[in-house]
């Protein structure tokens, strides 16, 4: 049973807009410390749209949202916002200081080395394959302790076994430090690390 004290994100019957377009409607949602929460649905229904809410991007059409009082939220969204001219540790730094996710040299070059980018560190981004883009584009994740709330769009999209292994071990480490995390995945997330609960978003109307 979630005590009230632990919750951090309620949502209540939200309904999310696309281009002055409903997308998902009746959105409820309660995520508590420690808490996952895996977002389901087929293509287009409307998990991005919901994750964008929820990070505070975009406003609900309809519902209610609650969020704890000075929680943080990193949002990690499904384009990696890779800059192609800048190198990997470029990028890494450009993103960790957007974020503000403020940490020292050695943080930084530790979530390289975490997520198997060190060796490529000085590597314009457009010569990394998709997966190494995505791992360079996560490994924010290593810098975002003090955010207690992750949401993630799509996260295992191009990760290797390692890849999916690193996020995990990302995920299960935040979790258990008293964060939670809101996740989109088409990928069935098999293994016990993962979030506990699911939740369907179902398109508004039939074929939407
Ligand atoms: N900027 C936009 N302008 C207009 N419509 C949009 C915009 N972005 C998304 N949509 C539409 O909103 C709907 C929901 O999109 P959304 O990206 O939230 O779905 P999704 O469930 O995340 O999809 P997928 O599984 O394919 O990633 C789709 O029909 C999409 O085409």
């Amino acid at each position: 049973m979630t005590s009230e004290a632990d919750l951090l994100l309620r949502a209540r019957e939200l309904a999310c807009e696309r281009g002055g377009r409903l997308v998902c409607r009746d959105q409820s949602l309660t995520l508590a410390v420690g808490g996952s929460i895996w977002l389901r649905g087929r293509n287009g229904c409307g998990k991005t749209s919901l994750l964008r809410v929820l990070a505070g991007l975009a406003r609900p059409a309809r519902g209610e949202l609650w969020l704890a009082p000075q929680l943080r939220s990193l949002f990690v969204g499904h384009q990696n916002a890779l800059k192609d001219d800048l190198t990997v540790a470029e990028n890494q730094r450009f993103l960790a200081r957007l974020c503000r996710l403020e940490r020292g040299e050695a943080a930084l070059d530790q979530a390289l080395k975490t997520w198997g980018l060190w060796s490529r560190r000085h590597l314009p981004a457009r010569a990394l394959s998709q997966g190494l883009r995505r791992r360079l584009s996560l490994s924010r994740l290593s810098l975002a302790e003090d955010a207690r709330l992750w949401l993630l769009d799509e996260p295992f999209d191009a990760l290797d076994g390692e890849g999916v292994a690193t996020l995990g071990a990302a995920l299960y480490g935040h979790r258990a430090m008293g964060g939670a995390c809101v996740l989109s995945s088409h990928l069935p997330l098999g293994f016990d690390r993962l979030p506990q609960l699911e939740h369907w978003v179902e398109a508004r109307g039939a074929g939407a």
